[in-house]
Parts: C-alpha cells; structure tokens; sequence
C-alpha cells in the first residue's frame, strides 16, 4: 500500500516523538511491503519564527495533499505573550477548524503492566476502558466575540460558547456509532443546570438516542463527572461532550493509566482526510532532553494506520509492541522508578524491536496455516 502522511511535529517534545513515531512507522512499512511518504510541514511556534503565522498555507497544502496527518504538539513560553493570534495554538486550532476534524476520540484503557502506576488504587483501574468523544471545532475554543472589552463602564472580558445544532448532533451521532459497537452505553456530560448550550445539548442527545434503541444515554453534569471519574472510572463506556470540558476531563483520565504520555487521540472529519495525536501538550518543562514518553504518539500512529488506512494487522503490531515493551519492564522517566528510566528514543527502539520480532513470528504462522 502507497499513502502519504503528514507530519507537523511542532514544539517542544512534539519533535521528540514524532521523530521516534515515523522510525517505527518506517520499520512497519518495512516489514509489511507499505510505501509511506512523509511531509513535513511547521505549525506552531516554529512556524510562527520561520514564517510569521502559526498555520503558514503550504502547512494546509500538505495536509490537503496527504492521506493522513499526525501531529506532535504546540507551544510553549516562548511564544505565550504573543497577541492570540500570534500563539502557537492558534495554529493547531485553525488547522482543526479548516479540516473539519469535529470528532476527537481518546481512548482511556489501562495497561496491564502498568496497573501499580496509577495514584489511583489498582482494584479501581484495573480493566478500565472506554473512550472521550470530544467535540472539537465549536465551543468556547472558537466562538466570537472572545476579546477584552468595556462593558457598562468597565473593563471586562467576553468569550463566546457557540454551538450550531448540527454540530451537536454530528457528535453525539459519532459517540451512539462508537457505543454500538462497544458496551452500548453512552454517558452525555454537560452543565445543564447552568448553562443553555447545555440544555440543547441534552435535547438533541435525547433525539439522537431515540435512533439507537439499544444504546443506553445517561446525562452526567461534568463536576460530578470529573469526580466519577477518580470515584469508579470502570462505570464509563463512551463519555460524549463539548470541546473544553473534553480537553479537561481526558487530561484528568489519563491519570488512570499512569500517565499523560500515554494517551493517543484521533481527531477525525466527514472528509475522510484524519489528524492523529497525543492528548499531551509540548511539555516545555522537559523539552530537549530525550526523556518524555513517545508511546502516546506512538499508538496514534497505530490509530492512524488502523482508522485511515484500514491496516488493522499493522496497527495490532504496534500496540502489541508497546504492550511487550512495557510488560519487559521499559519505562520513561513519567513512569519510571529514580534512576531506571529508558529515554525517549531508547522506549522508542525497543518497540521498534518488538515490532520485528512479532512480525517474525507472525511470517512463521503465516507459513504454516
Ligand atoms: N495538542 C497540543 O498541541 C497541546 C498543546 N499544549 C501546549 O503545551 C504547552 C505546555 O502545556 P502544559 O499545560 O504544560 O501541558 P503538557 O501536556 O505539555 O504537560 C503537562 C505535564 O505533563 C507532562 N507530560 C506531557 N506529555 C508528556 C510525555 N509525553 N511524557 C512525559 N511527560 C509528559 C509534562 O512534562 C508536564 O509536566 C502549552 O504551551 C500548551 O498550550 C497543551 C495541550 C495540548
Ligand atoms: C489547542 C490545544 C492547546 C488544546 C488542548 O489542550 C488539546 O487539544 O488537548
Ligand atoms: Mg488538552
């Protein structure tokens, strides 16, 4: 198979692990006779210094032109007292918005391995998994008027929570297909003892659950959610909400699994043209130093060749290599006991390995079946 992929590495330790994402991409590419070709193009803070706009048009162009994209992360202090349209974030926020990559899933599943690493106690995460549907092209993020103003006399401050009822809909809509062919259950979280957005957000819910009879909706408000979520996270299945409260609550799940490294995302549009990355941000604090943990990006690359590609043997191996990697013992400084931790690229050579070696054993049952 011949695919073009994008890579928009960005800031910080977005650079770090894209770099060791696209070595095993390249060795699976080896492995299973695929063609990859990778493009590079700046976002962010990069972009901002080389081009002077955070989301420069060629940036969109190779995008436009590839099959998929996968992304590391944006920002840094650098750039944070930039005017916003001059932060690097704007520029992952347009490329979302002009892509259309309304639905972002971020699956929470606890690894094995990794039961002992979470703060919460190991009975309570043990078998977790379920998935955040994160609406993220309307919201907050994005509505206008967001500016500073004088309002009866006084400075103020305004931003706007737009959502069209089409947008809310085409998400819920994406969580009930997700759920079907799950455990069939979706959790709604909103505030709608507060806000308005939220009340029309819990009616279209209904209306979209009255098409999936054998889906159950619960509506959750999202403090109780944050709380459910330490309290007796195995309860969740398929968690759907809006942009900001979906940004915060999968920050705070990733503690289930151990750590914020380790969660992969898709962000994914009606168009068929997909953007896969970390939950993660560009983590200034230990940026250049060869020690954050690759294997978010890494299974969003498995993401990306299982969900655009269709290569779900491809994306098995990878996940099998991480798996193996971690159950050896292999840990980034996140995860690791003082003085036993494995860098960035070393984590990121080992499941390169491990991707041989399941291959291999994969070609010997090949052989014989
Ligand atoms: N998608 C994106 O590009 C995102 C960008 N950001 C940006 O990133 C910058 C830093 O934001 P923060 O609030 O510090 O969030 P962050 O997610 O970058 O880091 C939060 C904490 O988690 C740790 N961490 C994150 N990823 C890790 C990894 N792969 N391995 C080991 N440790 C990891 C960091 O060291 C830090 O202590 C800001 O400029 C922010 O706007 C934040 C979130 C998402
Ligand atoms: C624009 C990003 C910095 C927002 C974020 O934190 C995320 O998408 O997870
Ligand atoms: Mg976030």
């Amino acid at each position: 198979m011949k695919k073009t992929i994008a890579l928009l590495p960005g800031d910080g330790i977005g650079k770090e692990v894209v770099d060791v994402t696209v070595d095993i991409l390249k060795a699976i590419a080896e492995h299973f006779h695929h063609q990859f070709q990778f493009n590079y193009g700046l976002i962010g803070g990069d972009a901002i210094d080389q081009k002077g706009t955070p989301l420069p048009e060629e940036t969109i162009a190779i995008c436009k032109d590839s099959d998929a994209i996968i992304l590391g992360a944006v920002g840094g202090p650098k750039w944070d007292q930039n005017p916003m349209e001059l932060r690097p974030e704007r520029g992952l926020l347009a490329l979302r918005k002009e892509l259309d990559l309304f639905a972002n899933l971020r699956p929470i599943k606890t690894f094995e391995s990794l039961l002992d690493s979470s703060p919460l106690k190991k009975e309570y995460v043990d078998g977790v998994d379920f998935v955040i549907v994160r609406e993220l092209t309307g919201g907050l993020y994005f509505g206008k008027p967001s500016e500073r103003i004088v309002h009866e006399g006084e400075d103020a401050v305004v931003d706007t929570l737009l959502y069209k009822r089409y947008e809310i809909e085409r998400i819920l809509v994406s969580a009930f297909e997700i759920a079907s062919k799950r455990r069939k259950h979706v959790t709604s979280v909103d505030k709608a003892n507060v806000l308005e957005s939220s009340r029309v957000w819990r009616e279209v819910a209904e209306e979209v659950a009255a098409r999936y009879p054998d889906v159950t909706l619960e509506h959750m408000l999202v403090d109780n959610a944050a709380m459910q979520l330490i309290r007796s996270p195995k309860q969740f299945d398929v968690i759907v909400t809006e942009n900001m409260f979906g940004d915060i609550l999968s920050d705070e799940a990733s503690m289930i699994t151990g750590s914020l490294g380790l969660l992969s995302s898709a962000s994914l549009s009606s168009s068929g043209l997909h953007l896969f990355e970390p939950v993660h941000g560009s983590a200034p604090d230990i940026a250049g130093k060869n020690i954050a943990n690759p294997i978010a990006t890494i299974l969003s690359a498995a993401m990306m060749l299982r969900q655009s590609f269709g290569l779900e043997e491809e994306a098995k191996a990878i996940e099998k290599a991480v798996d193996n990697v971690l159950n050896a013992g292999n840990r980034t400084a996140d995860l690791a006991e003082d003085g036993k931790a494995v860098s960035t690229k070393q984590i990121g050579e080992e499941i390169k390995n491990a991707l041989g070696d399941d291959h291999a054993i994969l070609n010997i049952m090949e052989a014989y079946s």
